[in-house]
């Protein structure tokens, strides 16, 4: 038998502690949420693998949690007959394997002690949020199953190392004893006890009892007295009961609970199915993103509990990607006990189960959009470019995900994405039949693009994209309350029935005085262009390029370029102002002026869609050779 051994918690994991103890004062209870926490996933854990091997239970299948304090001795001891620990479980989870999530905690710390301390759950730390409490720690284990020799002892005073050693233990399930800090005795009182299990642990499956009143029984003239466990929480699974038996409180401490997150939700929705399949669903809408929302290996999915029983965190068979910000639970009465990740993601009715919870979680949104504006903005803050993936992954849901998305456009001129389509629809121009959109690399790219010029000038609203996926968004949207969308950098100029007649004939007119110029232009760009014409969509810019009805976007070839995938071969339209200055300068130039003029301007209009050049130095040349000629 391996005798004690000192080992060195990882840097990490000594950063993490040194802040417990020193910085994180304001919301010290949290230890308790933390702990209680894994002591229930420790009998989840140990109800779920004695499924198919009763033996584990070692004869006491009764899972709960004690808890108890000692005044004098300064003591609060927490016990679980869960699953435990062996003793490689107890180094790597106890000291030396930092989580990802450590890290990233670190990372985020904003050094203001309560939105930190609000930090600890979400990031996989509990465990050492008993440091904030404690100066020393020690955790009695033994895994269940196994021999009670095997037992394990850990010990710490959380500065820098841990002790290991074997214990002899009769009960599987693990036992942690707090030696409480001068100033946290509070948590050894009773009363304060009993009002925190309360609060943290009202909604979970699982009875945590109290040693509370000793019973003192007068027999034979001896004073005897008797230890009582006393059940303190309600112990009865949040989601089976009705509805209108639970309370927003209740509602936001499980969620707190299940999401480890110290903030409340902003929504969520509950609900028992019956019939053909019959499951329960309780579904919640965070606050702000965590911080691998956007990790192809992020964690996402519910908590699947079969008929009570916990089978698996994270199972992500039960939403679409694009909906991956949803926390919650569902409960099912007729998937199988031994079901696995393989088996979800091949059972029909959890294919059935999958668009029903869609179309639940996209309800509550909608109905969040619809009673809290506030809320929903900050929903879409958080999560609006995640459900910008929606469209295309979930074409059946599109027209629903549609309403619920929020854009900046020229209405505002504004960052803050906050316009619905609906929004834009109302303020159409008598005779607009399309929804006009913008995609640029930024929001002032976007904003002062000089495509808009003729939109600002006619009062037309024009979409301003700027997130990464809007190209992608744009593309897979199709329509909006039978209007089509129109990228205003790609194709003809088609403002529909807003131009009158008279406006159309005048352009049209335009364009035939000023062909030999495009003739000369096309002559001199040569294959740099798909094409030259004249353009009526500026008025303050002398050209700019626009692509093809059916080209892939500006936009969408920079983030192909960027993920070095091929980009399919398509040149520019250059589009010129026939009012323009410049333009009107250039009809009369000698020949190798207008051909120096000529390239500026196509590169220009380059840069101003926010593009590179293929030859920057050139164009600072003839530019440098121009601005000369001027002096
Ligand atoms: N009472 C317990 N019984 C068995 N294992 C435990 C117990 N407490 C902690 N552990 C083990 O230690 C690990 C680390 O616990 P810790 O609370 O630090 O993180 P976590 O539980 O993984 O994340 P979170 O706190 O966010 O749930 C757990 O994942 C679990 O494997």
């Amino acid at each position: 038998m391996e005798s004690k051994q000192t080992l060195g918690f990882q840097t990490e994991v000594k950063q993490l502690l040194q802040l417990m103890i020193h910085s994180l004062y304001s919301n010290r209870e949290i230890f308790l949420r933390e702990l209680i926490s894994n002591a229930s996933d420790a009998c989840d854990k140990l109800r779920y693998q004695a499924l198919d091997n009763d033996a584990l239970y070692e004869g006491d299948a009764e899972l709960r949690v004690e808890i108890s304090a000692d005044r004098e001795a300064h003591t609060l001891t927490l016990r679980d007959n869960g699953i435990g620990m062996d003793r490689d479980d107890v180094i790597a989870n106890l000291g030396t394997i930092a989580r990802s999530g450590t890290m990233e905690f670190l990372k985020q710390l904003t050094g203001e002690q309560k939105k930190d301390s609000r930090l600890i759950g979400q990031f996989g730390v509990g465990f050492y949020s008993a440091f904030i409490v404690a100066d020393e720690v020690t955790v009695n284990t033994r895994k269940a199953g196994t021999p009670a020799s095997t037992g394990v002892q850990w010990q710490s005073r959380g500065e820098g190392e841990f002790t290991v050693e074997p214990l002899e233990r009769a009960e599987h399930g693990t036992e942690i004893i707090l030696h409480l800090r001068e100033d946290a005795l509070e948590f050894a009182e009773e009363y304060r006890l009993r009002h925190l299990i309360r609060k943290y642990s009202d909604h979970i499956d699982l009875p945590v009892r109290m040693q509370t009143v000793v019973d003192s029984s007068e027999q034979e003239g001896e004073e005897k007295t008797v230890p009582v466990w006393e059940t303190v929480n309600e112990a009865q699974a949040l989601w089976t009961r009705p509805r209108s038996d639970v309370s927003d409180d209740e509602y936001t401490s499980f969620y707190q609970h299940i999401a480890h997150d110290g903030d409340a939700p902003l929504a969520w929705s509950h609900n028992r199915v019956e019939g053909k399949l019959e499951y329960t669903s309780l579904l919640y809408v965070p606050s702000k993103a965590p911080f691998d929302l956007y990790q192809r290996e992020g964690v996402r999915g519910l908590k699947l509990y079969v008929q009570r029983v916990f089978i698996m965190d994270d199972a992500e068979q039960f939403l679409p990607l694009y909906l991956r910000f949803i926390k919650g639970v569902v409960d099912s009465n007729d998937l199988s006990l031994n079901v696995s990740r393989e088996i979800l993601q091949q059972d029909p009715q959890v294919e059935k189960m999958k668009s029903a919870l869609t179309k639940r979680a996209l309800d509550m949104l909608k109905k969040l959009a619809k009673n809290d504006a506030e809320k929903y903005q900050n929903f879409w803050n958080a999560f609006g470019s995640v459900l910008k993936e929606g469209p295309a992954e979930d074409f059946s849901n599109r027209q629903q995900i549609a309403e619920l998305l929020r854009f900046s456009t020229t209405h505002t001129d504004q960052p803050l994405q906050d316009q619905s389509l609906a929004d834009y629809v109302s303020r159409m121009k008598e005779g607009q039949q399309k929804i006009y959109y913008v995609v640029a690399d930024g929001f002032n790219a976007a904003r002062n693009s000089p495509q808009l010029e003729i939109f600002r000038k006619k009062g037309i609203e024009v979409l301003l994209l700027s997130d990464r996926i809007d190209d992608w968004l744009m593309a897979h949207l199709g329509e909006f309350d039978g209007k089509s969308f129109a990228d205003v950098a790609k194709g003809d100029l088609d403002l529909g029935d807003v131009e009158d007649e008279a406006e159309k004939k005048a352009q049209e007119e335009t364009a035939k005085a000023k062909q030999p110029l495009i003739e000369r232009l096309k002559g001199v760009l040569g294959e740099r262009v798909a094409d030259v014409r004249v353009t009526h969509r500026l008025t303050d810019s002398p050209a700019c390029v626009v692509l093809d009805e059916h080209d892939v976007g500006f936009q969408m070839r920079r983030l192909m370029e960027a993920a070095g995938q091929p980009i399919p071969e398509s040149r520019p339209i250059l589009e010129i102002n026939p009012d323009h200055a410049l333009v009107q300068g250039l009809e009369g130039a000698p020949d190798e002026r207008f051909d120096d003029l000529a390239a500026i301007l196509l590169d220009q209009a380059i840069l101003a869609e926010g593009g590179h050049l293929d030859d920057p130095a050139a164009y600072v040349r003839r530019l440098n050779k121009v601005l000369t000629d001027t002096l």
